[in-house]
């Protein structure tokens, strides 16, 4: 049986992430945390482009226009939704992760999910960086490995 895998070497291409504005204070961690993790596996901070939207809703639109261009090897998706007192973040969250997948499918690049969906905001803390990780790192480290999955797939 021949097992065909994405690994971890420097990946070919540029990196878009797209991250939402809403609760920044726990989204700026996921974004340096992905960069830090790019950079590490030798993407040049040149090939990584950071393009801001307003809230996780917004983040797969923004997705499948920049996967569709062509420009990128991969789409890095970073928020955070916190459950409030409404059903708004099932539609908010529930879009954002439908609309992530479709972005991939439509455009054949591949697109990571690092948008924290939490009850509490202490749950959001907990994964953006401290004592549960950085999704913002898992994020970047599924798009490394997809890209050199895709490479070895060929097109
Ligand atoms: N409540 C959260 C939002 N809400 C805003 C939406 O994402 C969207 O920007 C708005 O509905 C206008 O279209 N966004 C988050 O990223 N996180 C939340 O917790
Ligand atoms: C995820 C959300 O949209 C949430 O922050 C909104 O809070 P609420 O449901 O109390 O309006």
């Amino acid at each position: 049986m021949k097992i065909i895998e994405g690994d971890f070497a420097t990946p070919k291409g540029r990196f878009a992430i797209v991250a939402g504005r809403f609760n920044a204070f726990v989204v700026e961690p996921l974004v340096e945390g992905a960069r830090d993790a790019l950079v590490r596996h030798g993407v040049k901070e040149d090939a990584i482009d950071l393009i801001r939207v307003p809230g996780a809703f917004e983040i797969p639109q923004a997705a499948y226009k920049i996967a569709g261009s062509g420009k990128y090897a991969a789409v890095l998706g970073l928020g955070a939704v916190i459950r409030g007192s409404t059903p708004h973040f099932d539609y908010v969250a529930g879009e954002a992760a439908k609309g992530l997948g479709q972005a991939a499918y439509a455009s054949g690049v591949p697109v990571s999910f690092g948008v924290l969906t939490t009850d509490s905001i202490e749950q959001a803390i907990e994964r953006a960086g401290t004592k549960a990780g950085n999704k913002g790192v898992d994020a970047a480290m599924v798009a490394i490995e997809m890209v050199n999955l895709y490479a070895k797939l060929g097109k």
